[in-house]
C-alpha cells in the first residue's frame, strides 16, 4: 500500500477553552500530521439497518436537523429549507459507518388516517425521535406526542422514545431547564393518566446552533447499536493500559461518537474532538490523495495529534476509514506513544472481531430463513478479549 504524506504543520488556531465560548481566544499549539493512503476493504460496512424516524410539528425544525447532522448543511442555511410535503427517507449506510434509516415525516400529515399504514411504519422502527419547537407554545406538540408514542407502543414495544426540545439557542439557562422540567412532567402525567407508564421517553435539549444536536443524536444511535456494551468495555480497557484519560469513537462523517469509555462525557470535550474532525477532513480534503473507492478524503491510516497548551493532547487515530478514536491525554502519558500505539493495535483487532461476529450472525440468520427453518436458535460468537500492554 502507497502512502502519500500530507502535512506535518504547526498552527495556530483557536479552540473552545475552559467554561465559556468567550474564552475561545486561547491559543494551542496545533501540531498535525495526516497520512492518506488509498482504500482497503472492510467487514464492518455492514448490514444492520434500524429505522430512525423524525416527527413532529410543521416547522418543528426536523429537515434542518437532519441536513446539519448528515449533509454538512450550515445551521443559517436552514433558514431557506422549504416545508416537507411527503415523507423523505434516507439511507446513511452508504456513506457513513454507522448503518441506518431516517423517515423525515412532514409536519402536516396525519399518518392515523386510516389510509395510511402506520402500523407498517412503526414495526420496523428502531428510534422515534419527536421534535418540539421549545419557542413555540408547546400545548399542540405534546398533544400530538401523545398520541403518537401511545399508537407506536401499541404495535411496537421495542421503539426508543428521544423527544428532542429543540431551537433551545434562544432560550437562558434557567429558561431551558425550566422548560424540559415541565414538558418531562406534563407528557409523564398523560403517560400515567393514560396507564402506559411504563413508556420510557428520553429527553434532550438541542440546536442546529451548537454540538448539542450531534450528541443527542449520538445517544440515539448509541442505543441501536447491539454492540455497546463490548465497545464501551474494550475502550475502557483500552484507557486503562494507556494512561488515557478520554476516549471516543467516533463516525467520522457524521460526527456521532457511538461509544466513549465509562467516564462521564462533558460537552467541551466532545465539542473539541468534532472540531478535530473537521481540522482532519478540511486538511485532508485540500491536500490529500481522493481514495476513488470510497470517494472519502480519509482512510484507515488518517492520523492528527493536537498539543493544546494545557498540557492535553487530543491524539485521532483512524479505526477504519468510517470510524475514528479520538483520545484525550496528558502530555506525560503521551510521551510513552509506542505503547498508546499497540495497545491501539490491539482494540482495532478486537474491534473487528465484535463486527465479524455481527455479518457471521447476520449471515447465518440469513441462511436460516431462506431454509425456513421453523425454529432458530443463534448462536452469537465469542469476543476474546485483547491482550493490552500497561
Ligand atoms: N433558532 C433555531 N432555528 C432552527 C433550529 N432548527 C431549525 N430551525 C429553523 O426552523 C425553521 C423550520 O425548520 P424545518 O427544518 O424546515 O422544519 P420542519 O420540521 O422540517 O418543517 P416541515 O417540513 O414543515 O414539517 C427553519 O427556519 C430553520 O432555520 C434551531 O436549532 N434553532
Amino acid at each position: 500500500m502507497q502512502y502519500s504524506f500530507i502535512c506535518i504543520a504547526h498552527l495556530k488556531t483557536k479552540v473552545l477553552h475552559n467554561n465559556t465560548e468567550d474564552q475561545n481566544t486561547d491559543q494551542v499549539l496545533l501540531s498535525l500530521c495526516c497520512f492518506i493512503a488509498p482504500g482497503f476493504s472492510d467487514s464492518m460496512n455492514g448490514v444492520v439497518k434500524p429505522r430512525i424516524l423524525l416527527m413532529g410539528l410543521r416547522r418543528s425544525g426536523k429537515s434542518s436537523i437532519q441536513k446539519v447532522v448528515f449533509h454538512k448543511m450550515s445551521p443559517s442555511e436552514t433558514l431557506f429549507l422549504e416545508s416537507t410535503n411527503k415523507i423523505c427517507r434516507e439511507d446513511v449506510s452508504s456513506s457513513s459507518f454507522v448503518s441506518f434509516q431516517i423517515w423525515d415525516f412532514p409536519g402536516q400529515i396525519d399518518f392515523f388516517d386510516p389510509t395510511f399504514d402506520y402500523e407498517m411504519i412503526f414495526r420496523g422502527t428502531g428510534a422515534l425521535i419527536f421534535v418540539i419547537d421549545s419557542q413555540d407554545n408547546y400545548v399542540e406538540a405534546l398533544s400530538r406526542l401523545h398520541l403518537t408514542v401511545t399508537r407506536a407502543y401499541k404495535v411496537n414495544p421495542d421503539i426508543s422514545f428521544e423527544v428532542f426540545i429543540h431551537k433551545v439557542d434562544g432560550l437562558s439557562d434557567d429558561h431551558k431547564i425550566e422548560k424540559q422540567r415541565d414538558i418531562h412532567k406534563r407528557t409523564n402525567t398523560d403517560l400515567t393518566d393514560a396507564g402506559l407508564e411504563q413508556i420510557h421517553l428520553s429527553f434532550y435539549l438541542t440546536s442546529i446552533y451548537d454540538h448539542s444536536i450531534f450528541e443527542a443524536f449520538s445517544k440515539v444511535v448509541q442505543k441501536l447499536i447491539p454492540q455497546l456494551p463490548t465497545l464501551e468495555n474494550l475502550l475502557n480497557i483500552f484507557i486503562s493500559n494507556s494512561g488515557i484519560e478520554k476516549a471516543f469513537l467516533f463516525d467520522v462523517g457524521s460526527k456521532i461518537y457511538i461509544a466513549t469509555d465509562s467516564s462521564p462525557v462533558d460537552m467541551q470535550t466532545y465539542e473539541l474532538c468534532c472540531d478535530m474532525i473537521d481540522v482532519v477532513i478540511d486538511i485532508s480534503c485540500i491536500y490529500g490523495m481522493p481514495n476513488v473507492e470510497a470517494g472519502l478524503p480519509h482512510d484507515k491510516d488518517s492520523m492528527a495529534i493536537i498539543h493544546l497548551n494545557n498540557t492535553t493532547v487530543i491524539y485521532l487515530k483512524e479505526v477504519t476509514k468510517f470510524l475514528a478514536m479520538v483520545c484525550f491525554l496528558r502530555k506525560e502519558s503521551f510521551a510513552r506513544k509506542g505503547l498508546i500505539d499497540y495497545n491501539f493495535h490491539c482494540f482495532k483487532k478486537a474491534i473487528q472481531e465484535v463486527f465479524d461476529v455481527r455479518v457471521k450472525v447476520q449471515q447465518t440468520r440469513k441462511l436460516l430463513n431462506q431454509r425456513r427453518w421453523s425454529k432458530l436458535t443463534l448462536t452469537s460468537g465469542v469476543i476474546l478479549m485483547p491482550h493490552f500492554l500497561w
